[in-house]
């Protein structure tokens, strides 16, 4: 279990989850704008900063407009993500106020700078419509010029602020919006269309500000900058205005109940490649990442199809996970379908058919990937690792993909991968990044040792660009890999500069990628005491027998790594895990079937009903026949 730690409960913002958004957005009173994001995107690191500045800076929009964030690789949340349809992160989703029936909201790109996305969110407030306006918020259309004028003299008990602007500018409906949530103070927008109307005010430039007492004597505004901040700041600090008293159900829906957990340390080798860490990274593909594509056709199912042949064949893995590997490639390739419903391959994935010796963990066990915090490193540290396997293991084993139909293509490995990170993969400026890099060089590849090398250096290019960002483990600093610790020949200078022998680094990634350096150890046991009646033929090989302490060790308060898993929250209650509720399958002969296999049953049952009818009538005219031509009625 990894928390959301992007952002935390003293932030500004609303920490939702599955138990909180549908409740917090149906008929909300105002709008919202929520991130769904993921809590390993290194894009999500970056951006954080600024979403919090932001929720800091529109805080007294709140009863208007508010701010809130989803983690959708908090498992609790996996299946609220799907719901939403949210394939990449980070997604930015706009909530109407008011909406009444179920709404996944409306998409936007808003990982842009701070002043865009305000000004996005004014949009949104005026695509509102009367009926459903957020109810505490001001109108924000600009007053005419004769109601301005009309006000001036009236003594009305508050100050009546007039910013006078162009009709592009944002700075009227945003100080509007500032001083919603203050009392004492009215703020009117103008626009600077009425040339009679800035002479009487004596406005030269604008943005200006026009402000008129409470006994009705009015002036210019007197602020050093005609900026948002300037007007606002001159506002909240005049004499008898201030704050009103927020209602004390905002912030309600948040909850960080079970964000707080902490793993125990693993110890490991980095010269070792861990199958934990590919496993857990497959388990998060298969059960997560696409799990949010409702259906699967067209190209995506090619990919994907490419994907499992390119991993069913070439996957070092333990038989069980192999075995699984192989049933779903199969399933696949005899299938003549166009177009699968992802929950069809959700029941093969998770074994529904109970098929012998066939088991991927649900586990989440990061080792070499675990991160020093809970936000970094995990999955794609698998996905590198799971793909520059798959390369060596195809430089080593070149007959693998024999009658796949990518046998002949040194480049088979590389173009499964970058489809998958271009169409699957979550982290979309990641993809983006990758494509670009595959464009500029990827066809210079001619071997499949050429393609392991390609991979190790774009990997190494990726390093170099994240070195230093926010998404980087303090405790992993990116670096240029394998560091001369791990690899001395692989390492030299020329002429003062350093430069790579890159056959030692072919041999070295040989060697490191290889099988023989896989640790088995912290894997998942695939036993039916831990995992509910799965079979006990697990087909471990002798030498991949996962070790005692992988067993649901026990972690801080006394928990197993599975509770942790399955979101055992601070209070020691079990929470919901929605992931898990059982899917509406038959048992029969205590055999699952999925709703698949039962429309098939149905669909060859009425078949064969009306081939045995066509053979009863076959037969009997034919019979009918014979008597008459023979004469032989009485037989
Ligand atoms: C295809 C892809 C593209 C990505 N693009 C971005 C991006 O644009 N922006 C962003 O913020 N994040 C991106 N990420 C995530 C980022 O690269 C890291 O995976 C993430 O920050 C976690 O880093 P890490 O410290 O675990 O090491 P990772 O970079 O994930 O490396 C995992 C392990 O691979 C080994 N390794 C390191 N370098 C090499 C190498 N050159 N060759 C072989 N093995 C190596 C090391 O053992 C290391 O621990 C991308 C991930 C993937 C899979």
């Amino acid at each position: 279990a990894r928390g959301a730690k992007l952002y935390s409960a003293e932030d500004p913002l609303t920490i939702l989850t599955s138990d909180t958004l549908k409740g917090t957005l149906r008929n909300s009173s105002t709008a919202w704008l929520v991130q769904f994001y993921s809590s390993w995107c290194g894009h999500c690191i970056q951006y954080s900063p600024t979403w919090k500045a932001l929720a800091g800076d529109v805080k007294d929009w709140e009863q208007a407009i508010r701010i809130g964030v989803l983690d959708c690789a908090h498992e609790k949340n996996f299946d609220i993500c799907k719901e939403f349809g949210i394939h990449f992160y980070p997604t930015f989703r706009y909530f109407k106020a008011h909406s009444a029936s179920f709404d996944i909201g409306k998409t936007y790109r808003a990982d842009r700078d701070l002043q865009t996305v305000r000004q996005l969110m004014v949009n949104f407030l005026q695509n509102h419509t009367r009926d459903d306006w957020p109810v505490r918020c001001p109108p924000l259309e600009p007053s005419r010029s004769a109601d301005i004028l009309s006000l001036m003299g009236l003594k009305m008990g508050h100050y009546t602020a007039v910013i006078i602007e162009d009709e592009e500018s944002y700075v009227g409906r945003e100080v509007m919006l500032d001083l919603m949530a203050y009392e004492g103070v009215i703020v009117k927008r103008a626009l600077n269309t009425d040339k009679s109307f800035l002479q009487k005010l004596g406005i030269t430039s604008v943005p200006a500000a026009y402000l008129i007492r409470p006994n009705g004597t009015h002036t210019l505004m007197d602020v050093q900058k005609s900026l948002r901040f300037f007007f606002s700041s001159f506002l909240k600090l005049l004499p008898g205005v201030h704050k009103k008293q927020s209602p004390a159900a905002l912030g309600s829906a948040v909850d960080t109940r079970g964000q707080e957990e902490m793993e125990v340390w693993k110890e490991f080798e980095k010269s070792k490649v861990y199958m934990a860490d590919m496993e857990s990274g497959l388990h998060y593909l298969f059960r997560v990442e696409l799990a949010s594509h409702e259906t699967l056709e067209g190209e995506e199912l090619k990919t994907f199809k490419d994907f499992v042949t390119v991993v069913a064949k070439l996957f070092p893995g333990r038989q069980s996970v192999v075995k699984l590997l192989e049933t779903l490639l199969e399933w696949l390739v005899s299938l003549p379908l166009e177009r699968i419903p992802y929950d069809a391959i959700l029941d093969l994935v998770n074994n529904k058919m109970r098929i012998s010796g066939m088991f991927l963990s649900e586990q989440l066990q990061w080792v070499g990937c675990q991160g020093s915090r809970p936000e970094l490193r995990g999955y794609p540290c698998s996905l590198w690792t799971l793909f520059h396997t798959l390369t060596v293991q195809a430089a080593l084993r070149p007959d693998a993909l024999a009658n796949t139909g990518l046998e002949e293509d040194p480049l088979a490995v590389l173009q499964t991968m970058r489809r998958y990170i271009g169409t699957f993969f979550g982290c979309r400026e990641c993809g983006q990044h990758f494509e670009a890099m595959a464009k500029e060089s990827l066809q210079q590849v001619k071997s499949l040792d050429e393609a392991v090398l390609w991979l190790w250096r774009k990997h190494n290019q990726v390093n170099s660009r994240l070195a230093g960002a926010l998404s980087e483990d303090p405790r992993f600093p990116k670096a240029q890999w394998p560091t001369p610790d791990l690899c001395p020949t692989c390492h030299e200078e020329q002429e003062g500069l350093h430069v790579w022998n890159e056959e030692k680094v072919l041999a070295f990634l040989k060697q490191h990628y290889s099988t023989g350096n896989i640790s088995p150890k912290y894997t998942s046991s695939s036993s039916p005491e831990v995992h509910g009646g799965q079979n006990k033929k697990t087909g471990l090989s002798p030498d991949q027998k996962p070790k005692a302490e992988g067993r649901g060790s026990p972690l801080p308060g006394g928990s197993t790594a599975r509770e942790q898993h399955h979101g055992r929250n601070g209070h020691g209650e079990a929470s919901v895990d929605a992931r898990k509720e059982p899917k509406p399958s038959m048992t029969f002969l205590v055999l699952g079937f999925s709703s698949l296999d039962m429309s098939l049953c149905v669909l060859l049952y009425a078949f064969s009903c009306v081939f045995l009818i066509l053979m009863f009538i076959f037969f009997h005219m034919r019979s009918k026949r014979w008597k008459i031509r023979y004469n032989r009625l009485y037989v």
